[in-house]
């Protein structure tokens, strides 16, 4: 099921200062939004007031008009994967899914601990849960491997596959480029334009500013805090106050200044 996002007027300070202010933008059901925006423009802070890390000031946060956002996160049915997020040590990469997986069953964590009939249903349940979700990322072959071994794309999969073990009605990719190789970064946009492909409604911030280029349907750009732009790629590229608060770059080094390269 899939799920169209509003957050209409959200705003959120810190210590007086606004982070976030009057923040609204709509993604349609099946979309691939991608967020950009220079340092310090908020991306993070949008993200985590949509994902309930963090609760607005004010304004609301909905899926498909039911407001969320004094919901706790688990119970907004949104999958996150953060950049910081690391993988489980110690756990292999089907263990790791299974914590995912988890997060579903009605029974949950207290009927696994107290042993109850339900909780062998549940199990085998997640179980093939987590094998579809390994799959569906295109890792199952490395599912009895260490999560800690499997190379850095691999990794990046792996929580994408958590994530979507909880069902999630919406997907926030919090710079799931960074720190990527180029082949590696090759697959991961294949797979986000798959997931779009089947259904899901996707959020995405990143740096790479080429990389969501060619895979947003829509360009969402902050600065300051504020929405400045929201377009297609074709439009955000050539919209003059986005070349300004990206310093003042040529459109066409937009991608290069984003990765450094551009002084
Ligand atoms: N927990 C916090 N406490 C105080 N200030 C914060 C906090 N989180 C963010 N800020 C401030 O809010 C503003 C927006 O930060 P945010 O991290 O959301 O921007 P960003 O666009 O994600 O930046 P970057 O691209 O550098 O990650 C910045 O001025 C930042 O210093």
């Amino acid at each position: 099921m899939t799920v169209e996002l509003t957050v209409d007027n959200v705003s959120r300070a810190f210590g007086g200062v606004y982070a976030v202010r009057d923040v609204s933008l709509t993604v349609p059901a099946g979309e691939l939004r991608a967020v950009i925006g220079p340092n310090g423009a908020g991306k993070s802070t949008l993200f985590a007031l949509i994902g309930g890390q963090l609760a607005v000031d004010s304004g609301s946060v909905a899926l498909d008009g039911v407001r969320v956002e004094r919901r706790p996160a688990h119970r907004r049915g949104i999958g996150v994967v953060f950049q910081s997020a690391r993988v489980f040590h110690g756990m292999t990469a089907f263990e790791n899914v299974m914590v995912g997986a988890h997060a579903i069953t009605r029974a949950g964590f207290l009927s696994a601990a107290l042993r109850l009939p339900r909780h062998h249903r549940d199990e085998r349940r997640i179980r093939e849960k987590a094998l579809t979700c390994l799959d569906r990322v295109g890792i199952a072959d490395w599912a009895d491997r260490p999560a800690e071994e499997l190379p850095l794309g691999r990794q990046r999969s792996l929580q994408l596959a958590r994530a979507l073990c909880g069902e999630p009605r919406l997907l926030l990719l919090d710079e799931p480029a960074s720190g990527l190789r180029a082949a590696e970064r090759e697959h991961l946009a294949t797979l986000i334009t798959r997931l779009r492909d089947e259904g899901l409604t996707i959020l995405l911030v990143e740096h790479d500013v080429a990389f969501v280029m060619r895979l947003a349907d829509r360009i969402t750009v902050l600065d300051l805090g504020r929405v400045i732009a929201d377009g297609s790629p074709a439009e955000v590229r050539a919209n003059p106050k986005v070349k300004t608060a990206y310093l003042g770059v040529r459109p066409d080094e937009l991608a290069d200044h984003a990765k450094g390269v551009v002084e």
